[in-house]
C-alpha cells in the first residue's frame, strides 16, 4: 500500500489499497475499492487512473473583430491516434502547477499567446476524460485586443513551439464541422461562445 485518499466522500465507497504503477513525467495509480452497487451488494473494484494535474484555458476573443485567438501545436498523443499530422488547434492551456487556476491561466496566455489578460470570465469547470484521467480543467473566457497579441510561442526549452492563430469566428465554427478543430474544451468553449458567451448574438 502506497497511500489512501482522505475520508470517504461517498458512503457506498470504501477505498482499500493505492499502488503507483507508474511515476515519471505524470503518475499512474491502481486503487483498490470497494463499491456498494445499486441493489445493496458490495464488490471489489480496481481502477487505474491516470493523474497529470489540473489545468486551465481560456477562449480569447475580440468582440469588435469578431475573431478568436487559438493556438497551433504539435501534439503527439494525438499524432499516434490518427490526426493527420498532429498541428492541432486549441484554446491557450496550460497546467496549473503550483498556482490557483486564475493565476495559471493568466501566466499561461501570456507565454504562449503574448497577450496580458486583462477581466476574466469563469464558464465552467470540466473533468476531460472521467474514466481514467483525473484531471480537471478549468475553463475561462476573455476579451483580448488584437494590438497586444505578441510572439507567444511557449517556453522553447520545454520542448514548445506555439503558433498563434487567429480566426474569425464563423470559420472556427465551420472547422469544427469539417474536424480542424477537434480538440474538446476548443469545441466546448467556441459552442459556449455562440450559445450563452459574446458571439450569441452573430448574424452566422
Ligand atoms: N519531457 C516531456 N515533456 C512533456 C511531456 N508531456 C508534456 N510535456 C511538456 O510539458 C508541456 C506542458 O505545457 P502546458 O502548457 O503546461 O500544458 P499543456 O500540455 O498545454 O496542457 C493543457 O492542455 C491540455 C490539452 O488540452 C490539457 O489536458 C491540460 O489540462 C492543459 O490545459 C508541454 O507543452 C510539453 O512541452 C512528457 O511526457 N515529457
Ligand atoms: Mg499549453
Amino acid at each position: 500500500m502506497t497511500s489512501l485518499p482522505s475520508p470517504s466522500r461517498n458512503p457506498r465507497v470504501r477505498v482499500t489499497d493505492v499502488e503507483v504503477l507508474s511515476s515519471a513525467w505524470y503518475v499512474l495509480r491502481r486503487t483498490t475499492f470497494d463499491y456498494r452497487h445499486g441493489d445493496g451488494r458490495w464488490s471489489t473494484e480496481q481502477r487505474e487512473t491516470y493523474d497529470r494535474g489540473n489545468g486551465a484555458t481560456v477562449l480569447l476573443y475580440d468582440p469588435a473583430g469578431g475573431t478568436v485567438l487559438l493556438t497551433r501545436q504539435f501534439r503527439y498523443p494525438v499524432y499516434v491516434n490518427d490526426h493527420p499530422d498532429g498541428m492541432f488547434l486549441e484554446t491557450a492551456a496550460g497546467l496549473l502547477d503550483a498556482d490557483d487556476a486564475e493565476t495559471a491561466i493568466r501566466r499561461e496566455v501570456q507565454e504562449e499567446t503574448g497577450v496580458r489578460l486583462g477581466e476574466l470570465e469563469h464558464v465552467f469547470d470540466v473533468y476531460t476524460s472521467p474514466g481514467s484521467v483525473t484531471e480537471r480543467l478549468h475553463c475561462y473566457a476573455a476579451p483580448y485586443d488584437p494590438a497586444d497579441r505578441g510572439e507567444g510561442g511557449g517556453i522553447a526549452e520545454e520542448g514548445e513551439d506555439i503558433e498563434v492563430v487567429e480566426l474569425r469566428f464563423a470559420e472556427a465554427l465551420k472547422m469544427i464541422e469539417t474536424g480542424e478543430i477537434a480538440d474538446a474544451k476548443t469545441i466546448m468553449l467556441l459552442q459556449w461562445a455562440a450559445l450563452r458567451g459574446p458571439f450569441r448574438d452573430a448574424a452566422d
